[in-house]
């Protein structure tokens, strides 16, 4: 009985440090991922929809069709991407390894209008913002300037800016994400019904709100609202209006207001400010239609909450010391706390919440 005691004991303290281990190389994820992407493999792969499984040294053939490479070391990057499920993996008798996408390999792979979930991944691995990541502690000894800030002497916004190449990854970045996720909630969603002015307070390009308009053409005026630097770098979209200002200051008048992904890079105070003005803005009955990472309340192992307490770290590092992913809760308090009487939650996505408040 005893013996069985320790056995146990031994397999937790084995297991342990299996998890360290795996936790020690993490970083080989991020980094193999990327560089998948970088080398088009994902494309090489799938082929107009394909997807047939190919050898490393196929696939180095499609992406080097000039000679070169190592198909012995990129076989070790498929290998270990595949333990991600980014690839499947077709062993054969003869020991020959082929490759595959997965469901989440495909979500790399440019679609019609140019757009993948890789850009998010090589986005959050450029340059300026790998410098920034040793410096994390700096955020618990010194929270009034952002790590990015430390390592590049300026704010990941100017530092984007100044770069138009990263200024145009950042923006297809979010339209990567935002343009199918916008897809799958619009049909799902229908409080846009009734409204003609909507105003996106922190927009970006503006492509989801020419989304929102074309799925509901009673929105006939669309003003996307965002600082005046990044409404300069926007492109031109048909029926939407580019304004540019401070959200902590005003927000322009309309029917509803539509925020997504923005809260998380204001502090307490600021999204208390920006509420307010939310509320300035709007009709009797009008909609603060807000769409935010929600924290649970409790803390698990699940994929969607490492997802999103990941990003809470990455915010912090990045863009806002004190700024946030927060719960649902906090979330409904600061509606009531700025006058809003009726709230409701829609989980219609397991990263973006959508958080309806009415006046
Ligand atoms: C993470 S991006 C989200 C963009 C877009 N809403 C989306 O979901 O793809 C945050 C956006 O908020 C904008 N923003 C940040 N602070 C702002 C402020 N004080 N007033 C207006 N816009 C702001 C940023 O310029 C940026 O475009």
């Amino acid at each position: 009985m005893k013996e069985d005691v320790t056995n146990n004991t031994k397999m937790s303290e084995s297991k342990a440090r299996l998890a360290i281990l795996e936790l020690a190389h993490i970083m080989s994820v991020p980094m193999s991922l990327t560089t998948i992407i970088k080398l088009k493999v994902a494309e090489a792969i799938w082929q107009d929809g394909s997807n047939t499984p190919l050898s490393a040294a196929d696939i180095l053939a499609r992406i080097r069709p000039h000679g070169g490479g190592d198909a012995d070391n990129l076989q070790r990057l498929l290998r270990m991407l595949t333990s991600y499920d980014i690839f499947d993996e077709h062993l054969s008798n003869c020991g020959q390894r082929k490759y595959s996408l997965t469901n989440i390999g495909k979500i790399l792979v440019d679609d019609n209008q140019g757009l993948s979930c890789a850009y998010f991944m090589l986005q959050h691995h450029q340059d300026g913002l790998m410098r920034a990541w040793p410096l994390i502690g700096e955020a618990v000894e010194d929270p009034t300037i952002q790590p990015f800030v430390k390592a590049n002497k300026e704010s990941a916004f100017e530092y984007y800016l100044k770069r138009p190449d990263e200024m145009n990854l950042f923006l297809k970045s979010l339209s990567g994400i935002s343009v199918p996720l916008m897809k799958d909630m619009l049909n799902k969603y229908d409080g846009f019904i009734g409204v003609e002015t909507l105003v996106d307070v922190g927009g970006n390009s503006g492509i989801t709100l020419r989304m929102i308009m074309d799925k509901y053409p009673n929105v006939l005026k669309g003003i996307n609202y965002d600082l005046p630097g990044m409404v300069a770098s926007a492109p031109p979209i048909s029926g939407v209006i580019h304004v540019g200002g401070n959200a902590l200051e005003s927000v322009p008048r309309g029917d509803a207001i539509f925020i997504k992904w923005v809260f998380l890079g204001f502090t307490n105070e600021e999204s208390k400010l920006v509420f307010q003005n939310c509320y300035k803005a709007l009709p009797v009955e009008g909609k603060l239609i807000v769409c935010e990472p929600v924290l649970p309340e409790l803390t698990d192992e699940s994929h969607r909450t490492r997802a999103l307490l990941g990003a809470d770290i990455f915010i912090m590092t990045m863009y806002k010391t004190k700024g946030k992913h927060r719960t649902e809760q906090q979330f409904k308090q600061l509606g009531i706390a700025t006058g809003f009487p009726h709230f409701r939650a829609f989980y219609f996505d397991p990263y973006l919440t959508l958080l309806e408040f009415q006046k």
